[in-house]
């Protein structure tokens, strides 16, 4: 069976229709020098039919082949030859996408089942759920600048649009280093987009659509099922990898939330971070139980290694982020990736509250942590660690512009 055959519906491109502030922009997408006209970039970015934003609808998902594989017996299922078919499957489905990334390896010493369940479609992309938009494509402001965007440039808009988040925390810049790592955990990331002249290659602020660089893989854990281990090692702020799958409306979320919790496993994990509280009770949710990638299967821990960012690529709209993984520790080889399903502080002990109150799933947790709470619920992503940076850095200039030198 040729592989093609488990994505073939999957390009849903929809045809844009040109809004009307597109057709005047056209008309003046050419100029010219006496009969020859010159395309411009400025004018070629606005023009939406030069671009192809492809849109991927969940009603699109294939389930082919693993409805195939779990067709038949256990003993074909359980066969240790099935652990090549997950590993092809996962480099086959993201060759598009992510082709530079390293080989995830399924790896099972416990007991003998070969790879994690066959129920979800490898994806790293995010399939929009019945009732969301698309987005909307003619709001997506981007950068004038060639080259490299500086991240002490006075004229660039996304650094702009970065400044309006990351100056509270009194470190002017894009949201990464020159290395490319996160550099506050927790603030919203802006990074240049399709509508931007920067260079694609050079510019230093295109990292999470640059696919993940670091090694992991997949390995099934003595009580927690399947979880997510360091290849290699991981330094401080690397992206790991983006928690994909179906983009749903919260109301949709609560449903499917009542069956995962019969089951006691959930992949739900709630878009709500602190710069979203104006917009009231959290409003989109990540489902990847049915798609999604090796993100779906980091587990949760009171003392975690990695945090779910915010990051917006082509998006304008600000209620509906990319959920981006990053360390936010040195990792060493071997160690579990893992974050705080709950977004919380591990620090914080008021943060018990909210543990106590939740209404979602609430397993023993078995994270081994020696601050662990002992419970493990639902999935999200609040931010008390950017929210207590902040009050970090007002502290300090506080303390500057209240000392006087004797
Ligand atoms: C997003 S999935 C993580 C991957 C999962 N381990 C698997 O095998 O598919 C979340 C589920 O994993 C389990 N889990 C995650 N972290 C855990 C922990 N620290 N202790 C116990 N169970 C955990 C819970 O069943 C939870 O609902």
């Amino acid at each position: 069976m040729s592989s093609n055959d488990f994505n073939s519906s999957v390009d849903s491109l929809p045809r844009s229709p040109l809004s009307t502030k597109a057709v005047s922009i056209l008309k003046n997408t050419f100029t010219s020098i006496e009969e020859y006209p010159i395309l411009t970039w400025e004018a070629y970015r606005q023009d939406l039919n030069n671009f192809n934003h492809r849109v991927y609808y969940a009603r699109d998902l294939v389930s082919l082949l693993h409805d195939y594989i779990n067709s038949y017996e256990e003993s074909f299922r359980l066969s240790p030859h099935m652990r090549l078919v997950f590993e092809g499957a996962i480099r086959e489905n993201t060759a598009e996408d992510d082709p530079d990334a390293p080989w995830i390896e399924v790896i099972n010493t416990i007991d003998d089942e070969p790879t994690p369940p066959w129920e979800f479609y490898y994806t790293n992309k995010i399939w929009l759920g019945d009732g969301i938009e698309p987005s909307d494509m003619t709001e997506l402001v981007g950068c004038d600048c060639k080259g490299q965007c500086d991240p002490k440039s006075t004229t660039c808009s996304c650094l702009m649009k970065q400044q309006e988040y990351i100056r509270d925390f009194y470190t002017p810049g894009f949201g990464y280093d020159y290395k490319g790592r996160l550099r506050i955990p927790g603030v919203p990331v802006f990074e240049c987009n399709a509508h931007c002249s920067c260079d694609d290659d050079e510019c230093k602020n295109r990292v999470v659509q640059k696919g993940r660089k670091c090694s992991v893989n997949i390995r099934k854990t003595p009580n927690k099922g399947w979880g997510v281990f360091a290849s290699k090692k991981i330094a401080k702020g690397t992206y790991i990898g983006l928690y994909s799958g179906e983009f749903l409306k919260d109301d949709e979320c609560e449903r499917r939330g009542l069956v995962y919790d019969q089951s006691g496993r959930t992949y739900l994990l709630d878009i709500d971070f602190y710069h979203l509280k104006p917009f009231g009770d959290v409003q989109y949710v990540v489902d990847a139980y049915h798609a999604g990638n090796f993100t779906r299967f980091l587990n949760n821990s009171c003392d975690p290694n990695c945090k779910v960012n915010p990051c917006y690529i082509n998006e304008p709209d600000i209620r509906r982020p990319l959920l981006a993984l990053f360390a936010t520790r040195d990792v060493g080889i071997g160690e579990e990736l893992c974050f705080n399903y709950n977004g919380h502080d591990p620090d914080n002990p008021e943060d018990d509250d909210d543990l106590l109150g939740t209404k979602s799933i609430k397993n023993k947790c078995y994270c081994g942590a020696v601050k662990c709470r002992g419970k493990c619920i639902s999935l999200s992503t609040g931010l008390s660690e950017a929210l207590i940076h902040r009050i970090y850095v007002w502290l300090i200039y506080l303390y500057k512009s209240l000392y006087v030198p004797l």
